[in-house]
């Protein structure tokens, strides 16, 4: 089993490169099949998510070669609809073959899809949203089968402003007759990369990034050159990292605007970031104050980026609180960084920081993605050595982590 070993080794110093965002490359590799021919996808991130998500792309029949960030896809006339059980249950993002494949075919069929285990992650929205462009949804032996004729534009209302829903339904009403509108939709940055993208296609995607999309079915599109967003998610943890050595760093392919609720929380905490033309210095403070934090969707505190804020105001001189909102499952790092050392006590979907003077190694449990990340930054700073098992778990999501952390200094090991 893979797991990172860390040990302390002083501030984080020099540049690093921010790879394409692994949840906009998701969305937009599934929406490549909604245009036939050539494409080419640019500044893709090499992942685990995104290798999964090619390879389920080729057992529909689109053939893909990679050239570093650079993705060559060509998209046949007609994908298979069936996406295969192993893939699909390995990412969440499965679950946007649905909307694409039931706009360019009129079937799909995905097995119900996995991702971090951070809670109960119905798709109830997806499916009414398919409903009532006209789809039928059934339940065949664990998969999640949508089919319709013809959809029809309409008007789809979220209880809850989810990302997922908004991408799949978004990406089947380009193919719907007549217009549909999503009120409630979600605004996250990755939403409005894939819209920007399905107009690039040529269809006609208008209000993306605000609670109101509305979509006019265009019917076919054609492949283009397209590059996709940096992640927000990663940039957010190097700052992070950087608060927490007390280093400082210089992030490359950075957009600062999607990364504005981190910025604000950590200037609150005490560190100095400046933005010069897109590239941003990061630079820690020994001092480091509590601080609040309510995960909510964007452009509220992203559920991603708690994790790794948990990780830091452990090390805050004084008592923070961070309220989950998003995934009820996702304070379960809490336990792992009290192994540390840290002061946490969780009462429901609350957890009660105290910051403590210092962490100390131990063995530790990658539970997802971004609690995984956030137990190798304490490891830069516990003292003795920490060791981040199930660390396959990172990879889904940080294109070569270790190495990253290296470059500015880090010790830290990727043990396969
Ligand atoms: C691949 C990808 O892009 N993943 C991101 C995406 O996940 P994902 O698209 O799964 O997240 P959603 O925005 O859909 O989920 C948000 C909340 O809505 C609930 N919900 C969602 C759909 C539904 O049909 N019914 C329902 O109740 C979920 O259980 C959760 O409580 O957005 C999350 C919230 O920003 C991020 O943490 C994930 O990194
Ligand atoms: C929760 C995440 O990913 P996914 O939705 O792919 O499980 C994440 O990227 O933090």
């Amino acid at each position: 089993m893979s797991k990172f070993i860390v040990r302390p080794n002083g501030p984080l110093k020099g540049k690093v490169n921010i790879s394409g965002a692994k949840n906009a490359a998701l969305a937009i590799l599934p929406a490549a099949l909604m245009a036939p021919g050539r494409a080419t996808l640019e500044n893709v991130p090499d992942i685990e998510d995104t290798q999964v998500m090619v390879e389920i792309l080729k057992s529909l029949g689109v053939d893909i070669n990679r050239t570093g960030d650079t993705l060559h896809l060509d998209i046949p006339d007609k994908p298979e609809t069936t996406v295969p059980y192993p893939l699909a249950k390995t990412i969440r993002a499965s679950n946007l073959l649905l909307g694409a494949l039931l706009a360019r075919c009129g079937r799909a069929a995905v097995p119900m899809p996995g991702g971090c285990d951070i809670g109960a992650r119905p798709i109830d929205l997806h499916l009414k949203g398919f409903q009532a462009m006209g789809a039928e949804v059934t339940l065949s032996q664990g998969a999640v089968v949508v089919e319709a004729k013809q959809l029809y534009g309409a008007k789809v209302y979220l209880d809850f402003p989810s990302v997922g829903a908004t991408e799949n339904i978004m990406m089947a009403a380009c193919f719907a007759e007549g217009k549909t509108t999503i009120e409630n939709a979600a605004k996250e940055p990755e939403i409005v990369d894939l819209a920007n993208f399905l107009n690039a296609l040529g269809a006609k995607v208008r209000g993306a990034g605000t609670d109101i999309i509305r979509i006019t079915g265009m019917g076919p599109l054609k492949p283009v050159n397209y590059s996709v967003i940096p992640d927000r998610i990663e940039a957010g943890t190097f700052m992070v990292a950087a608060a927490i050595t007390c280093g400082e760093i210089q992030l490359t392919n950075v957009i600062s605007t999607h990364l504005q609720p981190l910025i604000a929380k950590l200037k609150e905490v005490g560190v100095n970031i400046t933005d010069n033309n897109g590239l941003l210095t990061v630079r820690g403070s020994k001092y480091l104050m509590p601080a609040d934090i309510k995960t909510l969707p964007y452009p509220g505190f992203p559920t991603d980026l708690q994790s790794p804020m948990m990780a830091l105001l452990t090390m805050a001189e004084g008592t923070s609180i961070i309220v989950e909102n998003i995934f009820e499952n996702r304070l379960g790092l809490a336990s792992e960084l009290k192994r540390l050392g840290a002061s946490i006590k969780i009462e429901g979907h609350t957890a009660i920081i105290q910051g403590v003077s210092h962490l100390t190694g131990a063995k530790v449990r990658a539970l997802d993605l971004r609690a995984g990340a956030a137990l190798v930054l304490s490891g830069l700073v516990a003292s003795g050595e920490t060791e981040v098992c199930h660390a396959k778990v990172i990879e889904r999501g940080y294109q070569r982590l270790d190495e990253k952390l290296r470059s500015l200094g880090a010790d830290v090991e990727l043990v396969k």
